[in-house]
């Protein structure tokens, strides 16, 4: 079955990923299901010796890193991270990311730009020619709400606010998320400057630079795609 593969593809890349932490790192700590599994595999780790601190990326992953005994640090108290494990809901061999599909996009990527080694772990199903099939999440603040939503359309994007539970989602910021179809984007990285420039936007979900390395699970293999060096931002 097309999840049960999924889930093993997760645990593959989970494991591969958890290679590259090394003892006393401070560890970025992802959010979303592929980043559940790595943080339980290292847990596990754990038990047998290895020291970790962890920077949680949600107010979710913090409760689960807690929970499993993982010491942490408060996102906002550190200035460098040596290592982040996160998710992505698209990505291209360019290292162009789509990242928020659980609304933890903005603490994501404070905790991406923190780190010196930044490892994007996914399934096969999220490698893409082109981002935007997966529309761009961003995170509004509420009293920019309509300003935004005009400032979206005029970059014809087709915006759809964020529901969970027939309520509107709210970040762990206190903020809104809208899923916005651009089609497919040729240059996200020209969309991602645009996006920047918007008053009331806190962060969106278009990732560029800021990924080093992306495992990808495929055919019982994990794919390697390695950055030689971080670029700047
Ligand atoms: O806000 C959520 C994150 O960006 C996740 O990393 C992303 O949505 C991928 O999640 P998953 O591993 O569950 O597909």
């Amino acid at each position: 079955m097309a999840n049960d593969n999924q889930n093993l593809e997760k645990l593959a890349v989970a494991k591969a990923a958890i290679k590259f932490v090394k003892n006393n790192d401070v560890v970025g700590l992802g959010t979303g299901s592929t980043a559940t599994i790595a943080i339980k595999e290292l847990a596990k780790l754990m038990v047998n010796g290895l020291k970790i601190i962890g920077v949680p990326s949600s107010e979710a992953t913090k409760e689960l890193a807690a929970s499993l005994g993982i010491p942490l640090l408060e996102l906002g108290k550190v200035n460098s991270i040596d290592i982040s494990i996160d998710g992505a809901d698209e990505f291209t061999e360019n290292f162009e990311l789509i990242k928020g599909g659980g609304g933890a996009l903005f603490r994501e990527k404070i905790v991406a730009s923190l780190s010196k080694n930044r490892i994007i772990i996914t399934d096969s199903s999220k490698k893409v020619n082109n981002l935007g099939a997966f529309k761009v999440p961003i995170e509004v603040l509420p009293t920019a709400y309509q300003y935004v939503v005009d400032q979206l359309e005029k970059l014809e994007g087709s915006v759809t606010l964020r529901y969970k539970d027939d309520k509107i989602f709210i970040t762990d910021n206190l903020n809104y998320i809208v899923d916005v179809d651009f089609g497919l984007i040729d240059y996200p990285e020209k969309l991602g400057v645009a996006l920047n420039q918007i008053d009331g936007i806190l962060a969106h979900g278009i990732f560029i630079k800021l990924t080093t390395t992306i495992l990808m699970a495929k055919d019982g293999n994990v794919i390697t795609y390695s950055k030689k060096q971080i670029e700047e931002n």
